[in-house]
Parts: C-alpha cells; sequence; structure tokens
C-alpha cells in the first residue's frame, strides 16, 4: 500500500537515502512525492521524498536540505533519522563528498567505509537517550557489515573503482583542515575525511536502523603536494561530475536487495542499563515510543 500524506505513521518506506553535498534529489524514483514528516527534534533538513526503485520503497532526503543551506555542525541528525524511521526505513545508506588521505583513494573512486573516527567537538546534539534513561550502544562496527556487503557489490556494478573499506575521519566543519591536521590525520593512517558520518552513525544505531555510507572521493584534502588544495567549488564539480554514479549505485542496491532482518534492529539488546520499569516509564517527551521499542528486550 502507497504510504499517505499525514503525520508520522506511514510504514511504507523501508530503504532511506541520505544525499549528501551534490546529492540534493533521486531522479530515479517512481512515483515521488515529499512527506513532511514533523519529529520531536524538529523537522528534518528537508522534507522525505518517497517513491519505488525496482521493487523497494524508497525515502530520500537531502541532509543539507534544498539548496544545501544547512553547514554540517547544524545538520538535524536526529531530526533526519527519527524521519525516516517514522517513514518505516530499516536501513540507511549516506551519501557523503570526502577527501582522501591517501595515494591510493583518487578523486572520482568510490570507498564504502568501514570504520571512523569522531572528531567533532560536542556540539552536534548526538544522542536520543539523554534523560531518564541510559543507553549505551556498541559502535564497534559503526557500519552495518551486511549493508555494506551489498553496498559494494552494487557499487562495483556501478563503477570502476570502489574501495570496500577505510577509515572515515570525521572532522567539525565548515572550514577545511589546516595542512598539519590534514597530515597528522594521514600519520593516524585515516583513509578519507569529511564533516557528517557522526553523529548520524551513532545515531543510527540508536534507532536500530541499519547504516551504510557511499563516499565519492572528490579530493586529496591539502596534504598532496601534487594536488591543489581543497575547495569547495571543487569538491561541488567533482561531485557533479560523479553524480551519476551515485544514484547507479543506489538504483543498484535497491534492485538487488530486499528488506532483511539484522543485528542492527536490535541494537538495543543489551545495550539499555536502566531498570526496565523506569525505562517503560519514560515520558513521551523525553524518549518518543518509536525509539524505545528495544527497551523491552534489554538482553
Ligand atoms: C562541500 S565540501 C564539504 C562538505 O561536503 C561533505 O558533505 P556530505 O558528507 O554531506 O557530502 C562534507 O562532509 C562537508 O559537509
Ligand atoms: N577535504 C575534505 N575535508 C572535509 N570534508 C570534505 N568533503 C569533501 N572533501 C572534504
Amino acid at each position: 500500500m502507497r504510504a499517505r500524506k499525514s503525520g508520522n505513521e506511514q510504514r511504507n518506506a523501508d530503504l532511506g537515502i541520505i544525499g549528501g553535498s551534490g546529492l540534493y534529489e533521486f531522479p530515479g524514483l517512481t512515483d515521488p512525492e515529499e512527506f513532511p514528516v514533523e519529529t520531536p527534534y524538529g523537522p528534518p533538513s528537508a522534507p522525505p521524498v518517497v517513491g519505488t526503485v525496482g521493487g523497494r520503497w524508497v525515502a530520500f532526503l537531502a541532509r543539507h536540505g534544498t539548496g544545501h543551506r544547512i553547514p554540517p555542525s547544524r545538520i538535524p541528525v536526529r531530526a533526519n533519522l527519527y524521519a525516516l524511521k517514522a517513514l518505516g526505513v530499516t536501513e540507511v545508506v549516506s551519501v557523503s563528498a570526502v577527501g582522501s588521505l591517501r595515494e591510493e583513494y583518487a578523486p572520482g573512486h568510490l570507498v564504502v567505509p568501514d570504520q571512523i573516527i569522531d572528531r567533532t567537538r560536542g556540539g552536534r546534539p548526538a544522542t536520543f537517550f539523554s534523560s531518564g534513561v541510559v543507553v549505551h550502544v556498541s559502535l564497534a562496527d559503526p557500519y552495518c557489515p551486511r549493508l555494506r556487503a551489498a553496498l559494494t557489490d552494487a557499487a562495483r556494478a556501478a563503477h570502476p573503482t570502489v574501495h570496500p573499506a577505510g577509515t572515515y575521519l570525521c572532522m567539525e566543519g565548515p572550514q577545511f583542515s589546516t595542512r598539519a591536521e590534514s597530515q597528522l590525520y594521514r600519520a593516524w593512517g585515516m583513509d578519507v575525511i569529511g564533516m557528517t558520518a557522526q553523529p548520524e552513525a551513532k545515531l543510527a544505531r540508536e534507532a536500530e536502523l541499519c547504516y551504510a555510507g557511499l563516499s565519492l572521493v572528490t579530493d586529496y584534502d591539502c596534504w598532496h603536494t601534487g594536488h591543489d588544495s581543497v575547495d569547495a567549488r571543487t569538491v561541488a564539480e567533482v561531485m557533479a561530475a560523479n553524480v551519476i554514479a551515485a544514484r547507479a549505485v543506489l538504483s543498484g542496491l535497491a534492485h538487488a536487495t530486499a528488506p532483511a532482518d539484522c543485528a542492527c534492529h536490535h541494537a538495543l539488546d543489551g545495550a539499555v542499563l536502566t531498570d526496565p520499569l523506569a525505562a517503560a516509564q519514560v515520558p513521551e517527551e523525553e524518549v518518543p515510543a518509536l525509539l524505545r521499542k528495544g527497551f523491552a528486550r534489554r538482553g
């Protein structure tokens, strides 16, 4: 049944796509329709657009809003993930422009990261559970291995150069790094750099959503002596040249996969320390019902 355009009770999309810099819409959607969703965390960056690709219902959300108006530090990440979950989404693919910190990851290549180092500065709301209930999710594998594998297959089918792993260093934005920072991150063994993987990955885990990243390398940041230092215009130009490939990957993923049960959907098992009776009594204003299904499975 087609989702209806009212409130938060639609349950009809299952694959969510968060489009980053350069990916503001997903024309591959059949019969697209905007679904303005209210959330307890305010409005999402933009209204999700729901349509079908292959056999799947897909909800697309532009991370930086219509016309790229929201900087990385101000993205309403909780609202974005809540909105997708309210639409019924169980798997989220997060598309990002990234700088490369390693020669082999060249501009134009795709990366499906497997790890994250969080260098944001603590100013981004980063948990759904800040009051009344104590939850510690595991982030040992911040990206869903099952969804990563499917995404890597789809990426390889659509693009000649795909790196199936990499550590994404998430810096605070909106400026780019200093050369000393860029060299430090290289010395740490980081592979790519961006500004948005956290707290998105952590909040997706708290919301018991599968989460994987499709990173498009746009530049060599500022460490490479053979390349100019990154600037925003270059990122936009390289993304514009690669956006068709990104859409092909996402479309291939939707065609090749179906919703499946996954450990990510049980991420709160064993993560809730609060007594179950007390957790059950936390007011809706502190933890919405949509996010507390895992409380019953204390594990
Ligand atoms: C426009 S360059 C910097 C900008 O691009 C990346 O955004 P996204 O991850 O949403 O594609 C990077 O993280 C910065 O926010
Ligand atoms: N070099 C870079 N640093 C941070 N975010 C980016 N997004 C694209 N390129 C980037």
